[in-house]
Formats: structure tokens, C-alpha cells, sequence
């Protein structure tokens, strides 16, 4: 199989283990070997410089789903189309096999590149009116308590719609994409990646009858924080997290931008789910 003449940089984004690292070498020199122009980045900080990744027609992450949803949240505002080779446990994300990658890639480079546009969650953190924070996130937005913390009261709205107020152990605002993940632990459904729409799951709630809710996109999701309770925190796709108080509101609406998912032509989202997630 030829690798189309056009595709002529493909970068690497790698996890900072030694296998990881040593593996990223190894795509590096086949990459060249075949003409293609290729930088390993290790540093997240590289991620963020446009420059790095002026001209990239894929990025290769090297990692776990950890590292390709790090990567999707600094990525996705330059367009550039990622895909993973899954060097972490579950590589639910990072579909393409560490046995199978050079021929993966290969079939991958010979045609056009197939992409999954996922929805992504733009969140803001306002407290007394100021914006604390704001980030774009590809599966999850979470609100609950520390380990140590009872119970945390959340008052949720869409627009300027009361909903309820959630006493339990949180809540999650999920993409599709991320329904998978903690959204699918705290047993909320599975949504087909390339909707668009909010999956909002309570986390243990103390009211039974608190189901999860999917959402249309049109209008933001507000979660007022209503406990006194000082443990709570606010966290990104599990990896950023900020503790929140009293008073604070988390506004959670569509990102402007799209991760670019590139699909591999021999899985299916149905593949990926019977294979990852043990079903027959
Ligand atoms: N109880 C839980 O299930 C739980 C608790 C905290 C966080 N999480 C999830 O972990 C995610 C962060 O992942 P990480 O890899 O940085 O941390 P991690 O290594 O702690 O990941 C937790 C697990 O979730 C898997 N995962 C991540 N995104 C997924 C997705 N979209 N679909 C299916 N599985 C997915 C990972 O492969 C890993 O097995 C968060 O976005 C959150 O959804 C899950
Ligand atoms: N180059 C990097 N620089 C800094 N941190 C990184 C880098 N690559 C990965 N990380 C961090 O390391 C964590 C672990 O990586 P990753 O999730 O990819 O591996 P894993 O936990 O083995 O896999 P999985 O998430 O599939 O279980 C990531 O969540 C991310 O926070």
C-alpha cells in the first residue's frame, strides 16, 4: 500500500514513559524512512506553540487516553487531526494497537484521512461574577465532593430553567465522546460519538428518581454550587481540577471547536465498544 505523496509531516505527541519515548523514536525513523517529515513532542508546552505544528497533517499520540485527551484539549483550536497508539491500559481513545501500528498507519496514510469530529465542552467558572477560568474539554466536566465531604448540593438550570437541586456525590456534564468514561460509570448512557448534545449524570444521588438527562446543545447548563460545604472541586476531563465554593457557578456550554478524531478503517465504534468494554 503507498502513503498518498501528500501527507508529508506527521508529529508525534508522546507519553513521558521510556517505553513510550523509545516507541515514538521507532514511528519517527519509519516516518522518515518513507518520506514524511516527523517531530517527537514530549512537553505539553509544545502543544500550545501554533508554530510546532504549522503543516501537521496528523498528530500521533503515543500514550494512553490520558494523554490523547491532554493533547485534544491544546490541539483542537488548530484543527489538526490526532489519532492514538495506545501505549496506556484501556486505550479506549487510543484505538490503534502498539503491535499493529506501522501497518495501521500505513493503510491510514494511503487514503484521505477518515475523521470523527467529537463535540467539545466549554466551560467557565464564575465566582462573584468574575471569570475564574475557562477551558475547552473533550469528555467530561465533573462537580463533587472530596473524599472526606458528605454530601455536595448542586442546583442545576438549562438556560435560565430550574431543573433541580442534586444532593449526592456530584454531577457530570459529558460530550458524547465522554459517555464512555466516568458518564457511563455513574451509569448514564452511551451516546454515538458524533452526536452533539449534553449527557448530564448525578453522581450517586440521594434522590433515586434523579436520572441522568441528555440535553440538547441550544442553551448553556448552569450548576450553582448551594452546599456550604468547602470540599467540592471542579475538574477537566479528570486531569485539571479547582476547587470550588459556595456560590460559584459553573457555566457549561459547546465549545466552538471540534477534536478531530482520525478513524482507523478496520474498527467500528461498535468493535471498539465490544472489544474495550467485554461484550460478546
Ligand atoms: N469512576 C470512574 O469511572 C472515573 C473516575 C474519575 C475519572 N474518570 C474518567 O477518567 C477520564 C480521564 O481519563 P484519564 O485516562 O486521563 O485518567 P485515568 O487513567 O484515571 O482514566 C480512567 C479510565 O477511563 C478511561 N477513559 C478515559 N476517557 C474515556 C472515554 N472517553 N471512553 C472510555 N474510557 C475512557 C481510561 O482509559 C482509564 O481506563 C475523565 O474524563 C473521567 O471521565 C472515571
Ligand atoms: N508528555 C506528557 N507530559 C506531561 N504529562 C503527560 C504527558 N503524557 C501523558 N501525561 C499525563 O500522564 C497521564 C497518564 O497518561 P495516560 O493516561 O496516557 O496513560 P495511562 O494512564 O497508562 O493510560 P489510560 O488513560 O489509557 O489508562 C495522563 O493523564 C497525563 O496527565
Amino acid at each position: 500500500m503507498a502513503i498518498l505523496p501528500f501527507y508529508k509531516k506527521v508529529d508525534i505527541f508522546t507519553k513521558q514513559s521510556e517505553e513510550a519515548k523509545k516507541f515514538s523514536k521507532e514511528l519517527k525513523t519509519w516516518l522518515e524512512s518513507k518520506n514524511i517529515q516527523s517531530n517527537i513532542f514530549e512537553n505539553l508546552s509544545d502543544l500550545e506553540k501554533e508554530e510546532n505544528l504549522k503543516g501537521t497533517d496528523l498528530l500521533v499520540v503515543v500514550g494512553g487516553d490520558g494523554s490523547l485527551l491532554i493533547t485534544a484539549r491544546r490541539v483542537a483550536k488548530f484543527q489538526i487531526p490526532i489519532i492514538g497508539v495506545n501505549l496506556g491500559r484501556l486505550g479506549f481513545l487510543t484505538e490503534i494497537n502498539e503491535d499493529d501500528a506501522f501497518e495501521e498507519l500505513e493503510t491510514i496514510l494511503s487514503k484521505p484521512l477518515c475523521i470523527s469530529k467529537r463535540m467539545m465542552l466549554r466551560v467557565n467558572l464564575l465566582r462573584e461574577g468574575n471569570k475564574i477560568l475557562e477551558a475547552d474539554v473533550l469528555n467530561d466536566v465533573v462537580v463533587n465532593k472530596a473524599i472526606l465531604a458528605r454530601i455536595v448540593d448542586v442546583s442545576v438550570y438549562v438556560g435560565d430553567r430550574y431543573i433541580t437541586t442534586y444532593n449526592g456525590d456530584g454531577i457530570i456534564v459529558s460530550t458524547p465522546n465522554g459517555s464512555t468514561a466516568y458518564a457511563l460509570s455513574a451509569g448514564g448512557p452511551i451516546v454515538y460519538p458524533m452526536m452533539e448534545v449534553f449527557v448530564l449524570v448525578p453522581i450517586c444521588p440521594h434522590t433515586l428518581t434523579d436520572r441522568p438527562i441528555i440535553l440538547p446543545t441550544l442553551e448553556p447548563i448552569t450548576i450553582k454550587m448551594v452546599s456550604k460545604e468547602k470540599d467540592a472541586w471542579l475538574t477537566l476531563d479528570g486531569q485539571e481540577g479547582t476547587q470550588i465554593f459556595y456560590g460559584d457557578e459553573i457555566v457549561v456550554k459547546q465549545s466552538p471547536y471540534y477534536a478531530h478524531i482520525v478513524r482507523t478503517p478496520h474498527k467500528n465504534y461498535f468493535d471498539i465498544l465490544r472489544e474495550k468494554l467485554n461484550w460478546k
